[in-house]
C-alpha cells in the first residue's frame, strides 16, 4: 500500500484551479521532491495531503486512508515540517521534543529523546540550549526528531532548504537519506533544483497547478532538470 496517494485532487478558488486532477502515489523509501513556480500549487497540495484544506473533488488517502475522513487517524501517520519550525523559544531542543511527543501520545526517556534528536544529526550540547538561540537548520532537526518521536510514516516538508547554508543543506540530504533508509517516505515542495537531484527518489514538476511530468532520478544531472524546468514553466 503506497504511504502517500493522490486522487484527482483538485482544489478551485472561484473558478481558478490551484490544483487539478492530481493522481500520485508516494511509497516507503521514497523522496518526492515538487518543484514549481510560485503560485503553481505546491503549497495548496501539502495543504490537501495535510488536510488543512478540503477538496474541490477527488481525494487524499495516508496508508490507505482518506484524510478528510479520517483527520485524526491520518495525522497519526503524518509530520508535517514547515518552512520555518514553530517550536517553544523557552524550552530547550529536547524540553520541545518531550512536549511534542507527549501530544502525539508518546512519553520517552530522556535518553531515547536524545537519541531521537542525534538521528536527526542535532549535537547533543545543543539539545539542552533555549531553542530561541536556534539557526534554522537546528530547528528543522528538531522538526525531523519530533516526526521521528511519533513514529510518522510520511514526512511533509514545504521549502526545507531554503536559507540552509550549503553544508546545513548537504547535512540535511543525508539526513532525510537516512530516514528512507528506515523506511520512511518524504514529499517535499523546493524551489532547490540542485538539493532535488541529490536527494529525490523521483521529481514532479508543476506548472498552473498540474503536475506536468514525473521523472524518475536515476543520472538526471541539475543542468538536465534545470532546463527540463524552464522550458516546462
Ligand atoms: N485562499 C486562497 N484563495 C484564493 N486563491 C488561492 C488561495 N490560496 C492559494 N491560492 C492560489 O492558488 C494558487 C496556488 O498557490 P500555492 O500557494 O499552492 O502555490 P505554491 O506553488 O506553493 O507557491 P510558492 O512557491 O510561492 O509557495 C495560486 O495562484 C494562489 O494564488
Amino acid at each position: 500500500m503506497s504511504v502517500l496517494k493522490a486522487e484527482q485532487l483538485s482544489k478551485a478558488y472561484n473558478d481558478t484551479f490551484a490544483l487539478r486532477n492530481l493522481n500520485l502515489s508516494v511509497e516507503k523509501g521514497e523522496i518526492f521532491c515538487l518543484l514549481g513556480q510560485n503560485g503553481a500549487g505546491k503549497t495548496t497540495t501539502i495543504n490537501l495531503i495535510l488536510g488543512f484544506l478540503a477538496p474541490t473533488s477527488g481525494r487524499a488517502l495516508i496508508n490507505g486512508i482518506e484524510v478528510r475522513q479520517n483527520d485524526v487517524a491520518t495525522k497519526k501517520h503524518v509530520a508535517y515540517i514547515p518552512e520555518v519550525v514553530q517550536l517553544y523559544g523557552n524550552l530547550s531542543g529536547v524540553e520541545n521534543l518531550d512536549f511534542f511527543s507527549r501530544i502525539a501520545g508518546y512519553r520517552y526517556p530522556t535518553e531515547a529523546l536524545h537519541e531521537f534528536l542525534d538521528k536527526a544529526g542535532l549535537q547533543r550540547e545543543a539539545s539542552a540550549r533555549r531553542l530561541s538561540t536556534y539557526s534554522k537548520g537546528m530547528r528543522q532537526k528538531v522538526g525531523i526528531a519530533i516526526a521521528l518521536a511519533k513514529k510518522a510514516d510520511l514526512i511533509l516538508m514545504d521549502e526545507p532548504t531554503s536559507g540552509l547554508d550549503p553544508k546545513a543543506t548537504d547535512e540535511f540530504t543525508t539526513i532525510c537519506k537516512g530516514l528512507i533508509g528506515e523506511g520512511k517516505a518524504i514529499f517535499m515542495a523546493t524551489h532547490d533544483i540542485f538539493n532535488a537531484v541529490n536527494m529525490a527518489t523521483r521529481i514532479g514538476i508543476m506548472k498552473q497547478g498540474e503536475l506536468v511530468h514525473t521523472i524518475t532520478n536515476s543520472g538526471i544531472t541539475a543542468n538536465e532538470l534545470q532546463t527540463l524546468y524552464l522550458e516546462t514553466i
